[in-house]
C-alpha cells in the first residue's frame, strides 16, 4: 500500500505535537496493530555542534535555512519507496544534534508536524493530507513559555527575547502565509475532539485500503 503522508503545520505552541498525538492514539483505538509513524520537523534542525554555545542562541529558528529540509525530502521519499530512515535527534536546550539517530519505518500513515512544512514547495509536495493548525498568537506564546521552561531548558527572559526577534516576525512572514497551502484548517489546538475525530476517520479509510489519495 502507498503511504498516506500527512503533515500538520502551524505556529510553535498551536498544539501540533498535541494533535498528532491524540491521533495517534485514536487510530491506534480504532484499528489495533495499525502501523503510523510520526516525525517531527524539529528533527532536522541543523547541527550546530562547531558554533559556541553563545552563539547558537543567537540564530532564527524560526526561518527555513535553520532547517535541512532537503534531508527531510529525501527522507519522505524513501519512506514513500518503503525503506527506513534514520531521522535525526535534535537537542532544544543544546540547540544542536545530538549523535544518535533514530530509525523510522515505512507505514501505511506517516505524520510530520511542524512550523514551516507548507512553507517550503519542495516539501509541501510530498504530502498527501495538509493541516494547518490555526491557533490566535498570544496563546501560543503562553503555551510555548510553560512548556519551553518545563521541558527545553529555556528562561522566561530568553522566550521573550526570541519571540520578539525571530519566532513573531517569522511567524508573520512565513508561517501564516503558508496557512493557504492547506487542505484544512484545525482550530483548538490539541484539543480539537471533533477534528481529531475527522482526521482518525481518514486516515482509517486509507488503511483500510479504500481511500483514493
Ligand atoms: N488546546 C489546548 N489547550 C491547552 N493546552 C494545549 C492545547 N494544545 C496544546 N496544549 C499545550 O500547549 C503546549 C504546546 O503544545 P504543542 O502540541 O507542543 O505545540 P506545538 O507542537 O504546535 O509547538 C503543550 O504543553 C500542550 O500540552
Ligand atoms: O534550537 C532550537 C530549535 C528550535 N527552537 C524553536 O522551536 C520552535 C519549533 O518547535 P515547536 O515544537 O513547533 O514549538 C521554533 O519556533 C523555534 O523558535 C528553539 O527555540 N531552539
Amino acid at each position: 500500500m502507498t503511504p498516506c503522508i500527512i503533515a500538520i503545520a502551524g505556529p510553535s505552541g498551536s498544539g501540533k505535537s498535541l494533535f498528532a498525538q491524540t491521533l495517534v492514539q485514536a487510530v491506534r483505538q480504532a484499528i489495533p496493530g495499525l502501523s503510523l509513524s510520526v516525525i517531527a520537523e524539529d528533527a532536522y534542525y541543523r547541527d550546530q555542534s562547531s558554533l559556541p554555545p553563545a552563539q547558537r542562541e543567537q540564530v532564527n529558528y524560526d526561518h527555513p535555512d535553520a532547517l535541512e529540509q532537503a534531508l527531510l525530502c529525501e527522507h519522505l521519499k524513501a519512506l514513500r519507496a518503503g525503506r527506513p530512515v534514520a531521522v535525526p535527534v535534535y537537542d532544544y536546550a543544546r540547540h544542536t544534534r545530538s549523535p544518535q539517530t533514530r530509525e523510522v519505518a515505512p507505514a501505511p500513515v506517516i505524520l510530520v508536524e511542524g512550523i514551516l512544512l507548507l512553507a517550503d514547495p519542495d516539501l509541501r509536495g510530498l504530502f498527501d493530507i495538509r493541516f494547518y493548525v490555526d491557533t490566535p498568537l498570544d496563546l501560543c506564546l503562553l503555551r510555548r513559555i510553560e512548556r519551553d521552561m518545563a521541558t527545553r531548558g529555556r528562561t522566561l527572559e530568553s522566550i521573550t527575547r526570541q519571540y520578539e526577534q525571530s519566532v513573531r516576525p517569522m511567524y508573520h512572514e512565513f508561517i501564516r502565509p503558508s496557512a493557504r497551502h492547506a487542505d484544512m484548517v484545525i482550530t483548538g489546538g490539541g484539543r480539537n475532539s471533533v477534528a481529531v475525530d475527522v482526521v482518525r476517520r481518514l486516515v482509517q479509510t486509507h488503511a483500510q485500503g479504500d481511500g483514493s489519495r
